[in-house]
């Protein structure tokens, strides 16, 4: 028997690229959604438009979706005496942008933050999590919302799952209460680590599936990249706290495979056009877009070495993106490491 339909909340998006356009969409035809972006002339021609012409083109704002690049109007709608029950606060933006926009909340009284980036923050190597407890402390809670999910197709009301990570059951609950229905399902977990170091890493694994699949090298070597990613990703997340049980899901394996095949990911497309011998820097000039496995390939590297985990596709990843390693001498060196036993 299907659930009866949830009521409508109040949600506010921060953050105005693809995906908090694309989730936007999504949760307008059930609720109450304001999108916010920080750049006053983004939002007025994404309003004037009807679409976000910019960074999600092609998918018209449904009636409702209120669009305001108003921080206070924002943050009022979901926290202010009119908020009503249960509302979401949402942080749509890269994990470069969190930092700086979770400072300019702490002066609100925030119900509660969910951030859909995924990645560690360049310089301090911490993840999502860790950035939100370090400027706002204990005293709002958050959660991770990751999983399978291109932009562009849940725009497109095609169906997608996806898993919010959070200590607090009451916000996981939330959360599903609020997103789960219509083509998106929502499956919760309390693995916050695992569920951030999955989406975080598998962007790297993109870029170098992407420049396996630019030189020709097939398909049994995209499935030997993918399954040694996974191992990979595996032992960073379970050094930091992560269960490896975790990785086997959604947001470890599932957006592993997604992204690594996927034309539409930005990470797999900065990998194809390295292989095509293109510059880094031009690459991301016209992709347009983040790509999150380009700082995180770095964050991650640091980490790894730090904490002694071997994790050989990243660093050969970051060796091509930031040490002008070739992709040939790449491969090369990574066919030519000992062997060794599959499982740790
Ligand atoms: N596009 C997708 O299909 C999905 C994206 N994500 C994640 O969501 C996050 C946002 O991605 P998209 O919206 O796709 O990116 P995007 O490149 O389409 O848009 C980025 C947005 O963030 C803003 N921005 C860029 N740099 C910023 C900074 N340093 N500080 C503050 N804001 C900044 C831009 O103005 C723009 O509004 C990323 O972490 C990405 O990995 C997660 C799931 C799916
Ligand atoms: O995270 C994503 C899909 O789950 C989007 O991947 P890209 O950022 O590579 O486009």
């Amino acid at each position: 028997m299907q659930n009866p339909t949830p009521p409508a909340r109040r949600i506010t998006i921060l953050g105005a690229g693809a995906w908090g356009t694309a989730v936007a969409i999504a949760l307008a035809a059930r609720h109450d959604v304001l999108l916010w972006a920080r750049n006053p002339a983004m939002a007025e021609a994404t309003r004037a438009a009807g679409e976000n012409t910019e960074y999600l083109p092609g998918f018209p704002l449904p009636a409702g979706l209120n669009v305001s690049s108003d921080l206070n109007a924002a943050l009022a709608h979901v926290g202010g005496p009119d908020a009503g029950e249960a509302p979401l606060l949402i942080a749509a933006c890269p994990v470069a942008g969190l930092r700086p926009l979770l400072e300019q909340l702490k002066p609100y009284p925030i119900p509660n933050i969910v951030w859909l980036c995924k990645g560690f923050e360049g310089g301090t190597g911490l993840l999502p999590h860790q950035v939100m407890q370090e400027v706002l402390g204990d005293r709002v809670a958050g959660a991770a919302l990751s999983g399978p999910s291109f932009a562009q197709e849940v725009a497109r009301g095609l169906p997608c799952a996806l898993t919010v990570a959070s200590e607090s059951r009451e916000l996981r609950e939330r959360v599903v209460s609020i997103v789960h229905g219509g083509s998106i399902r929502v499956y919760s977990c309390d693995d916050l680590v695992g569920v951030e170091v999955g989406g975080a890493v598998k962007n790297v694994l993109a870029i170098a599936t992407g420049v396996a699949d630019g030189l020709g090298l097939g398909l049994n070597a995209r499935a030997a990249l993918i399954t040694r990613g996974l191992a990979e990703i595996t032992r960073l997340g379970v050094a930091l706290g992560g269960h490896a049980s975790t990785f086997m899901g959604l947001t470890g394996m599932g957006d592993l495979i997604l992204t690594c095949t996927g034309d539409l990911s930005r990470n797999r497309r900065v990998g194809l056009a390295l292989a095509q011998g293109k510059a880094l820097d031009t690459i991301v000039a016209e992709l347009g877009h983040v790509a999150e496995g380009v700082p995180c390939a770095k964050a991650v590297r640091e980490l790894a070495s730090k904490l002694g985990v071997d994790m050989p596709i990243t660093n050969a990843v970051a060796g091509v993106l930031f040490d002008g390693d070739t992709p040939l001498d790449t491969l090369a060196q990574l066919l030519a490491r000992d062997p060794r036993g599959e499982v740790a």
